[in-house]
C-alpha cells in the first residue's frame, strides 16, 4: 500500500527535499498557489482533500523573517490561521498531521539547549506566527507532530548556504555574527525524518509518545560564523579563492527582526520516540556545499 502524502508548498526547501528523497512506497503530492493558498485560509481544506492523503506536511510558511516585521498580520494568516486549518483538514479526515515549526518561538535567553517543554517566547513577527501556528494545530487535533527545526540550508529556495557562496564571488571577507548559537539543518536530512515521523505516525495510530512537539535539528551546535567558516573551508577544498570570515556582534549586523542569541535545541525526545537522529551539521554541510559549486560550475558552461 502506498503512503500519500500531502505536502503544502512547491519551490521551498523541505518540500524540494521530500520530492527528491521519496522513498520507495510513499507518493508525495505538493500544493500549491492558486489552488492551496495559506493566505487565502479557505483554500486549504479543499486542496488537501482533493490529494486523498494518508498523511499532510505542513512545509509551506512565511519564512522572510525580516520582512515579516512590517506584514505581521499576512505573517499571522499564513502560518498561523491556515496551519490551523490544514490540521482541521487531517481531523476531518483522521489522518496524522506533522507540522514544521521553528527555534524563533523561543527568545534565546535559556542557557542550555531547549527542550520541547521549555517555554516559549518568541521576539520577532515571524516566530510568533509560528507559535500561533503550533498553538492552532495542537488544538485542532492531537494526531499531530510539531517538528521544531532550525538553520535550514539545502541545494533549493533560499538559503544562507547560498547567501555566503553568492557574497564569495565578490568579497575576501565577510562579516558574520558570532554570538547567536544553533546548529544548520540540511533539508535534505529534515525530509528524510519526515518520511520515517510519517510512517510511524500512520503505522501506530494509538500511540501518544509519537505525538506532540518535537526538537529536530542536526547534530552539533555552532555560530553563523562557523557555518561560514565551514562553507568558506569546503569552497576552497575544490579550488575557490580564500575567503576570511570577520567575526562580528549581532549588535553590528543590525536588522529588522530580533533573532534569539540561543537557538539550540535538544533533540533527544525525537530519538526516544521516533528513533529519529540527525546527522552532524559538518557532515550534511560539505556535500551541499559540493552540490552547489558543481551546480554554479555547470551554469557557468
Ligand atoms: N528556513 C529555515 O531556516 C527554517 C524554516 N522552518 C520552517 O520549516 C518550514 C519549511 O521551511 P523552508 O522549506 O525553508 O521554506 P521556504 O522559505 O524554502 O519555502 C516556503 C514555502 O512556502 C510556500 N508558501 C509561502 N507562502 C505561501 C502561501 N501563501 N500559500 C502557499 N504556499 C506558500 C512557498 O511556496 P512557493 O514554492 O509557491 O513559493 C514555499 O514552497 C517552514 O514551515 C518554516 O517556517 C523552521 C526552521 C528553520
Ligand atoms: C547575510 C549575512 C547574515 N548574517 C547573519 C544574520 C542572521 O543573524 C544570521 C542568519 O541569516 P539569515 O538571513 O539566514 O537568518 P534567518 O532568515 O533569520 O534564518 C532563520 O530563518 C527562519 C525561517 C527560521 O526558522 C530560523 O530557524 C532561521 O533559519 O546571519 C551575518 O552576520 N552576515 C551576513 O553577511
Ligand atoms: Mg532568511
Amino acid at each position: 500500500m502506498t503512503l500519500r502524502i500531502a505536502v503544502t508548498g512547491w519551490t521551498g526547501q523541505v518540500v524540494c527535499a521530500m520530492l527528491e528523497r521519496v522513498p520507495v512506497g510513499v507518493e508525495v503530492i505538493a500544493l500549491r498557489r492558486p489552488d492551496l493558498d495559506l493566505a487565502v485560509p479557505k483554500t486549504v481544506a479543499p486542496a488537501l482533500r482533493s490529494a486523498r492523503p494518508d498523511v499532510i506536511v505542513n512545509t509551506a510558511a512565511y519564512t522572510a523573517v525580516d520582512q515579516a516585521e512590517s506584514e505581521p498580520e499576512l505573517a499571522m494568516r499564513v502560518n498561523g490561521e491556515a496551519a490551523g486549518e490544514a490540521a482541521r483538514a487531517a481531523a476531518a479526515l483522521g489522518i496524522p498531521m506533522i507540522q514544521l515549526s521553528t527555534d524563533y518561538v523561543f527568545d534565546g535567553t535559556l542557557d542550555r539547549p531547549y527542550r520541547e517543554d521549555d517555554a516559549t517566547g518568541p521576539i520577532s513577527a515571524y516566530g510568533a506566527s509560528k507559535l500561533a501556528g503550533e498553538r492552532a494545530v495542537a488544538a485542532a487535533t492531537g494526531n499531530h507532530a510539531i517538528l521544531r527545526t532550525a538553520w535550514i540550508y539545502s541545494p533549493f529556495g533560499k538559503n544562507f548556504v547560498k547567501t555566503m557562496l553568492r557574497l564569495a564571488e565578490t568579497r575576501d571577507e565577510v562579516g558574520v555574527v558570532a554570538d547567536q548559537a544553533g546548529c544548520p539543518t540540511s533539508a535534505l536530512d529534515i525530509a528524510d525524518a519526515i518520511f520515517t515521523v510519517a510512517r510511524n505516525l500512520t503505522a501506530r495510530a494509538d500511540d501518544a509518545d509519537l505525538r506532540g512537539v518535537f526538537h529536530m535539528s542536526a547534530a552539533g551546535e555552532a555560530v553563523w560564523a562557523d557555518v561560514a567558516e565551514a562553507i568558506f573551508a569546503e569552497r576552497e577544498r575544490h579550488g575557490g579563492a580564500p575567503v576570511r570570515v570577520r567575526r562580528i556582534a549581532t549588535a553590528d549586523y543590525p536588522t529588522p527582526a530580533r533573532r534569539p542569541a540561543n537557538s539550540r535545541l535538544d533533540c533527544s525526545k525525537l530519538a526516544l520516540a521516533h528513533e529519529v537522529r540527525l546527522p552532524e551539521w559538518q557532515s550534511s554541510l560539505r556535500p551541499c556545499v559540493a552540490r552547489l559549486l558543481e551546480d554554479q560550475a555547470k551554469d557557468q558552461r
